[in-house]
């Protein structure tokens, strides 16, 4: 029987105070095809200790245009459910980072929920973020991933009220997914994200008791990561790593590049 999901749990119990869980979201078969394990295994080498990988779907709701423009490239080289569970086998040759799928339900019904939890946690997936499949709808899903150690992490934003956070810290599993703006993904202006996020999260730390909590959308570097994340136990970036990718990709030495962006999220300029 597989344990994966105690892959995540160790990330946070082996933290030191001050060390930030950095976790990266990269989408499945962007740039290209061949690419993304290797850039899986690079981003553990340069800091990163949690992975979300997503699964590219044609209507991304809560996307913003830079996560929508991967996911759409990712569709044209021809990326699969079957090769998304390839990926995360490949990386599981030689890592043990806690890796997460992340995606619309839709493509999960179509491959069948029951097959699609078992193909995710035999290739060594750990857990399973389904924006669009809230708290309310979470009997789709929540019995088959139980059943396959796969630990499913809900959010909380700032229009959450104090009794949904608790609710959504009941059901989470891993970590709770603290959404720091209302809106869709991606990297904001200038301190946007810094100004306002204090309150949600004093909000969150009173109502979120059981859960480690990740911080997520609109962190572009490592300034605005310490210091959204700093009552938090880490952060979460996406978009500004994607238009990194995209800023860089194929001219010689991208991911080189890349991993020094990485790197610097983490540890800042050193
Ligand atoms: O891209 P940002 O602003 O750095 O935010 C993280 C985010 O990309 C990732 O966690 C994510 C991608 N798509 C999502 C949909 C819903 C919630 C979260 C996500």
């Amino acid at each position: 029987m597989s344990n994966n999901s105690s892959r995540i749990q160790s990330i946070f119990q082996s933290r030191e105070e001050d060390d930030k869980i950095m976790s990266l979201f990269l989408t499945a078969g962007y740039p290209d095809l061949d690419s993304t394990a290797d850039l899986i295994l690079g981003f553990e080498k340069n800091g990163a200790d949690l992975i979300e990988l997503g699964m590219p779907f044609s209507d991304p709701l809560a996307d913003g245009p830079t996560i929508q423009q991967a996911s759409n490239i990712a569709i044209e080289n021809g990326i699969t459910m079957k090769r998304i569970f390839d990926i995360v086998s490949e990386v599981r040759k030689s890592s043990q980072i806690p890796i997460i799928l992340m995606g619309y339900i839709n493509p999960v019904l179509r491959f069948g929920v029951a097959e699609f939890c078992k193909q995710a946690s035999e290739s060594g997936v750990d857990g399973l973020i389904i924006p669009d499949a809230p708290l309310e709808e979470s009997s789709l899903i929540s019995e088959e991933a139980d059943k396959n150690n796969l630990d499913i992490i809900y959010l909380v934003a700032p229009n959450s009220t104090d009794e949904r956070m608790k609710k959504v810290d009941q059901a989470s599993k891993g970590f709770v997914y603290c959404v720091s703006v209302t809106g869709v993904t991606g990297a904001r202006q200038g301190d946007e994200v810094a100004k306002s996020v204090s309150k949600f999260i004093d909000r969150v730390n009173a109502n979120v008791v059981n859960n480690p909590k990740l911080v997520g959308f609109g962190i572009k570097n490592h300034e605005d990561a310490q210091i959204i994340s700093k009552d938090l136990d880490g952060f979460i970036v996406g978009s500004a790593l994607i238009d990194t990718i995209k800023k860089n990709y194929p001219e010689n030495g991208w991911q080189e590049n890349v991993f020094q962006f990485v790197k610097e999220l983490k540890f800042g300029n050193i």
